[in-house]
């Protein structure tokens, strides 16, 4: 089954309004590129104002709570992301595993809330290099996705991002055969869960993409696209990985 790439920036706790020249710059690379998708996942702030313009360019936010409304200080909903202009939304991502203990059941939940609301998903999983170095990156993953994808994922909702933990940020990135076996092995995890509908779900590699390694991790066989933090905050290093995207 084709599917098409998918380039993801995640900016993470970055950007002011005067950072949305840069949202409008990539916006006209994707409109350059609309071969593949392309989506930037902004602090939530600026979610609104960058969806007045994007086009092409999905919005998404970087989180959202599992539930639709209710007294949860400081949160957002999926339907609140949603009518500020967000179309996709980041769950499960590590650095929220990390700072808030976030558990890949509510990883599944928030992909829950979020699909009922409207908006597209991108779920976070990978290991840590202690779990790497004990062998176990592999079970480790396959019990993320076991707990974390919906049983009716596919494809038209629904993204799997693999990012090792180790790999965030520190401008190390697994071997491109490695990077192959962790996704096959993804997606023969979500054929056991969701069956046929695994094959039109895409399958990101995130951690320290950068315009230099972009075209090989995503020539990499199973790699659909990438999800990318660092090099997503200024098209100057945004663009060159959505045109290897669109070159492969
Ligand atoms: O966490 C990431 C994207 O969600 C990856 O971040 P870096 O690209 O900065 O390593």
């Amino acid at each position: 089954m084709t599917r098409r790439k998918l380039v993801a920036g995640n900016w993470k706790m970055h950007g002011m309004r005067a950072d949305l020249v840069e949202v409008e710059a990539i916006a006209a690379a994707a409109a350059a590129h609309r071969q593949i998708d392309v989506v930037l996942a902004l602090p939530a702030t600026l979610i609104g104002p960058a969806a007045a313009y994007a086009g092409p360019l999905a919005i998404g936010g970087q989180d959202c709570h599992a539930n639709p409304k209710g007294a949860h200080t400081g949160c957002l909903s999926a339907a609140m992301l949603h009518e500020a202009g967000a179309s996709v939304v980041i769950v499960g991502h590590s650095e929220r595993r990390a700072d808030q203990n976030e558990t890949s059941q509510d990883a599944w939940a928030k992909a829950e809330a979020a699909r009922a609301a409207g908006l597209r998903v991108i779920l976070c999983c990978g290991e840590t290099e202690a779990e790497r170095d004990a062998g176990r990156a592999e079970r480790v993953v396959q019990a993320q996705i076991e707990k974390s994808v919906p049983e009716d994922a596919n494809g038209d909702w629904f993204t799997l991002a693999y990012e090792p933990r180790w790999a965030i940020g520190t401008g190390r990135t697994p071997t491109p055969e490695e990077i192959a076996s962790i996704h096959a092995i993804a997606r023969a995890k979500m054929r056991q869960l969701v069956g046929d509908a695994a094959g039109g779900i895409r399958i990101l590699y995130g951690g320290s993409v950068t315009g230099d390694n972009a075209a090989s991790i995503l020539a990499t066989p199973e790699v659909d696209g990438a999800l990318v933090g660092g090099a997503s905050l200024t098209a100057a290093k945004f663009v060159p990985i959505i045109e290897a995207a669109a070159a492969v």
